[in-house]
């Protein structure tokens, strides 16, 4: 499917355009069904975009957010994407929304990997919203090179839900919603920052497997058009 670049003159811009965005598209999915969902992600890039988004007026109680894939940690763990969210996202008006991680206080990362599968099937398909990132070695979600679970994480015909994967760059087993689950978003964004995650991006859009470069399955494939939300 196609893609599209936003391009802005600072992060700040960019959070800024892209929570009214996301809020619209919640707030679009409220009017019409009377509740919305939206996946998002951990690392560094989506903090200004958390707290702006967090602050929009949209009927956050109407939402709920989960996570597009987070480390076998628990939430106080400082690696732990819960945590990022909680302290960035569910904060001001958004405090309100509902939240389902994807961690679970089990014996094995398989058995979470199960378990949040079904306590997430309670949010209706497709996301409304998926917010991406994208790592320098090409990696989205937890998509990563050389993934333990990379094959089964992108072929399409994976049933919708949570694996686990395991790589060399990921640090902690993590647990990831398949491409399957995210790929057909009503609005799939990619947010990276940075110029060398642009030039990342410039060489995932050119030739090669998608193995190498995971993020080439969502540019590639992706169902919904790919809404690329850049800042230097
Ligand atoms: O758990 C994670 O790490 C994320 O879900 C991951 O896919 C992230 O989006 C990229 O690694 C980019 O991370 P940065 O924003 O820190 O570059």
């Amino acid at each position: 499917m196609a893609s599209t670049l936003h391009s802005f003159a600072s992060a700040a811009d960019l959070a800024g355009s892209l929570a009214d965005k996301v809020a619209d598209t919640l707030s679009a999915a409220i009017a019409a069904r009377g509740t919305a969902s939206i996946a998002v992600s951990g690392g560094s890039t989506p903090k200004a975009f958390f707290q702006v988004l967090s602050t929009r007026d949209i009927a956050w109680d109407k939402v709920t957010i989960t996570l597009v894939d987070e480390r076998f940690v628990p939430a106080d763990n400082a690696r732990s994407n819960h945590l990022l969210v909680d302290a960035n996202l569910l904060q001001n008006k958004a405090k309100a929304a509902h939240f389902l991680p994807l961690y679970q206080d089990v014996a094995s990362v398989e058995e979470a990997a199960l378990l949040a599968t079904e306590k997430t099937k309670a949010i209706s398909s497709p996301f409304d919203t998926v917010i991406l990132g994208m790592g320098g070695d090409g990696h989205t979600a937890s998509f990563f090179p050389g993934g333990s679970n990379l094959a089964k994480a992108l072929d399409a015909s994976t049933p919708r839900g949570i694996i686990t994967m395991e790589a060399e760059g990921a640090g902690e087993p993590r647990l990831t919603f398949t491409f399957s689950s995210l790929e057909d978003a009503a609005l799939l964004v990619l947010h990276i920052e940075g110029e060398g995650k642009k030039d990342v991006l410039a060489k995932a859009e050119g030739s090669g497997d998608e193995a190498e470069m995971p993020i080439r399955a969502v540019l590639r494939r992706a169902t919904s058009p790919v809404e690329i939300y850049w800042a230097p």
